[in-house]
């Protein structure tokens, strides 16, 4: 559905994006995760088509999409500060709308708008944070769109409205097949909301995974022996990261659970717990292992 391969984009001297490839299936919602400035906007405008690629190929639908109107009508981008004409309200945004995108559905903006409890008659630049972000949703929904980019969408929302923009996504995505590309730095609420998430750092992907493989292949030991093997014990196992406090090792795996049980239950130990990793966790070990661990701030 969307595909970008082997995608650059260069600011003067600054790399934004570096030879990245991400392929995202029809129907799915995908999680762009990534420390600060490692180019997940650049990325998603290049994908909406807003800035153009130096190097590359970018698709959706098997369609080009920068400077190409036909494959923009599907594709709707939710920037991080919300974009309106100048003095405007709900009401002449949605008029706007319907001039621009031929499968703008009316009745959907109704429902929304009132569901919401959104007044359309009130100027837009005299709405809260938000407000406008509720605005941005439900303009965009009432699109149709085939796909939607979402650039850190749910800031600003209160729990109950997030949990309802976060539903009415979920519904078109199993009645529409709606495929969705957000980025966050909420890892807790990717966890529940995406199927894959892919993290970025420096302009490149560094990790691409399904949620649900990610949650049955790597996890999280803790062990202590009442006899301490030798360290070829680790040899035996896919570790991703180790260390030890006091006489309890706690280890990042990768693997099936009943072969690292039977693996480590092998050894004899005192205690031994599996808990699966969070993506929080994930999130760390990853971009700890290219250098952007956590260090304490000493200021003197
Ligand atoms: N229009 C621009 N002109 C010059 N440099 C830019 C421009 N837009 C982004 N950059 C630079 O490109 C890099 C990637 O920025 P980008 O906004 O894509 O990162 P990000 O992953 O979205 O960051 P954050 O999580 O902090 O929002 C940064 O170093 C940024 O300063």
């Amino acid at each position: 559905m969307i595909k970008a391969t082997a995608v650059d984009k260069r600011f003067e001297d600054l790399q934004a994006v570096s030879n990245l490839t991400l392929h995202v299936q029809r129907g799915s919602i995908y999680g762009l995760l990534g420390s600060n400035g490692a180019g997940k906007t650049t990325l998603l405008k290049m994908l909406a088509g807003i800035y153009k690629q130096d190097q590359g190929k970018i698709t959706i639908n098997n369609q080009p999409i920068y400077e190409v109107p036909d494959t923009k009508q599907r594709v709707l981008f939710i920037p991080d500060q919300p974009y309106f004409l100048h003095q405007t309200s709900l009401n002449n945004m949605a008029a706007f709308y319907e001039q621009v995108y031929t499968h703008w559905n009316s009745n959907r903006f109704k429902q929304i708008t009132d569901h919401f409890k959104m007044d359309p008659n009130k100027k837009l630049n005299r709405m809260s944070k938000g407000m406008q972000r509720q605005a941005s949703f439900i303009l965009s929904l009432s699109t149709m769109p085939e796909v939607m980019i979402l650039d850190e969408p749910f800031d600003g929302l209160d729990p109950v409205v997030r949990q309802q923009m976060k539903n009415l996504i979920l519904q078109d995505v199993a009645d529409r097949g709606l495929t969705l590309l957000v980025s966050s730095h909420n890892l807790r609420e990717m966890e529940d909301f995406c199927d894959y998430v892919g993290i970025m750092h420096k302009g490149t992907l560094l990790f691409e995974r399904d949620m649900d493989e990610l949650k049955t292949d790597i996890h999280k030991l803790q062990i202590a022996f009442r006899v301490v093997p030798d360290k070829s014990f680790l040899d035996g196992l896919n570790v991703l990261h180790y260390e030890k406090r006091g006489s309890v090792l706690l280890c990042i795996v990768k693997g099936s659970v009943g072969e690292i049980s039977d693996y480590v239950e092998s050894y004899n130990p005192a205690i031994f717990d599996l808990l699966p990793l969070t993506l929080e966790e994930i999130f760390i070990y990853e971009l700890g292992g290219v250098g952007y661990e956590i260090r304490n701030l000493i200021v003197e």
